[in-house]
C-alpha cells in the first residue's frame, strides 16, 4: 500500500520570553513511499523543528498551524493537533524519529539491550535485539552497555536500531550520520536506502550535500524557516535555481570552497517575507513577497512580480 506523508503550510512559532521564534514558515513537503527525501540547509534554519512536527513532538508551548498528514490507502491521520493517545499509536509503528541528540533519548540507568528488548516487545517487532544491533553496525555485545558507555556514533546507531524496530512506514532521520566516520556513514545511509527500498518514506535531514546527492531521490532546501527550493536531488544539487542553493553548492570544497555570504539570521521576530536578500543583496529571488512556483518536478521560491 502506498503511504505518503504530506506536510502542508506547516508554520511553527515558539514564544521565548518576550520574543517569538519563527521556527518554520509555510513549509510544504511530500514524502513518498519508497523514496528518500533529503532536507538540507544551514544550522538553525528549522530542519529539526520540521522533524519534531512530523512525530507530534514539538515543544508544548509551540504554536502550530498547517497540516502533517499520514495517508495510507483510505486511512488518513492528521498529526498536527492530534491527541497524545493517537500519537502513541503512530510513533514507532507508523512514523519513527531518529533524533539528533540520540543519547538523550535513552534511559540512563538501563542497558541498551534491555531498552531495545522492551521496545521490540511493545512494537511486536519481528526482529531480535542482536539482529537489529548488527544491522546498524553495532557489536551485539553492546546490548550490555549503559547509554553513558556509548560513544556519540554508537548512540546514533542505537537510535537508528530503535527507529527501524517496528518497520515504520515513515522514518525521519535527523542528522543520523553526523558523528560517524565515512564507512559507517555509508553503511547507515545504505541501510536507510534499504528501508526505502522496502517501501518506507525516509526524510533524511543532513548537512552533507554530497550524501544527499548520492542517497536522496528528492531534496528540499530550507532557509530561515522556509523551503526555498525542492525537486529531484540530482537536478536541484547539480543545477540549482535559487541563489541560496547556488551559494550552498559553491561553498563545497569540490566547487571551490567559496564562503557563503554573511551569516544565517536569528529566527526571532523575523519579518513576514523571505530574508535571503539581506545576506545576498541583489538576488532576484528574495526581497518582497515570495511564493513557491512549480516547473515540472521542481519548485522554487520566487519573488512575486519580480522573480527570476
Ligand atoms: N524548544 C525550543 N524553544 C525555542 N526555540 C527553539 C526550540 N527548538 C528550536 N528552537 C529554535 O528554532 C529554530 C530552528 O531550530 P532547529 O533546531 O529546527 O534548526 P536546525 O535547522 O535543525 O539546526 P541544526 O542543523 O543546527 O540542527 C532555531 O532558531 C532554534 O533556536
Amino acid at each position: 500500500m502506498t503511504v505518503t506523508l504530506t506536510i502542508d503550510a506547516l508554520t511553527v512559532r515558539i514564544p521565548v520570553g518576550s520574543a517569538v521564534v519563527h521556527a518554520a514558515t509555510d513549509v510544504d513537503l511530500v514524502l513518498e513511499a519508497g523514496r528518500v527525501h533529503a532536507l538540507v540547509g544551514e544550522s538553525g534554519c528549522g530542519k529539526s523543528i520540521v522533524a519534531s512536527a512530523t512525530c507530534g513532538l514539538l515543544p508544548p508551548n509551540a504554536r502550530v498551524s498547517g497540516s502533517v498528514r499520514l495517508t495510507s490507502g483510505s486511512d488518513d491521520v492528521e498529526i498536527v493537533g492530534a491527541p497524545e493517545r493517537l500519537l502513541r499509536t503512530v510513533r514507532g509503528r507508523r512514523i519513527a524519529l531518529v533524533p539528533q541528540s540520540a543519547a538523550t533519548y535513552l534511559t540512563p540507568v538501563r542497558t541498551v539491550g534491555t531498552q531495545l528488548g522492551e521496545t521490540l516487545r511493545h512494537l511486536e517487532s519481528r526482529y531480535g535485539v542482536a539482529e537489529l544491533l548488527d544491522r546498524v553496525g553495532l557489536d551485539p555485545e553492546c546490548r550490555t552497555l549503559y547509554p553513558h558507555e556509548l560513544s556519540g556514533g554508537m548512540a546514533q546507531r542505537a537510535a537508528i536500531a530503535f527507529a527501524i524496530a517496528g518497520d515504520p512506514e515513515v522514518i525521519v532521520a535527523d542528522e543520523p550520520t553526523s558523528s560517524l566516520d565515512p564507512d559507517l556513514t555509508e553503511r547507515i545511509l545504505t541501510l536507510l536506502d534499504g528501508c526505502a527500498g522496502a517501501g518506507a518514506s525516509v526524510l533524511l535531514i543532513t548537512h552533507d550535500l554530497t550524501a544527499a546527492r548520492r542517497h536522496a531521490d528528492a531534496v528540499s532546501v530550507m532557509y530561515a524557516g522556509r523551503i526555498l527550493e525542492s525537486g529531484p536531488a540530482a537536478d536541484v544539487l547539480d543545477d540549482p535555481w535559487h541563489d541560496y542553493t547556488k551559494d550552498l553548492m559553491a561553498a563545497l570544497p569540490r566547487n571551490g570552497l567559496r564562503p557563503m555570504p554573511g551569516t544565517p539570521p536569528e529566527l526571532t521576530d523575523l519579518p513576514d517575507d523571505c530574508v535571503y536578500h539581506l545576506r545576498r543583496p541583489g538576488t532576484a529571488f528574495s526581497g518582497g513577497p515570495t511564493r513557491l512556483v512549480r516547473t515540472g518536478a521542481r519548485v522554487v521560491r520566487t519573488r512575486v512580480g519580480g522573480g527570476s
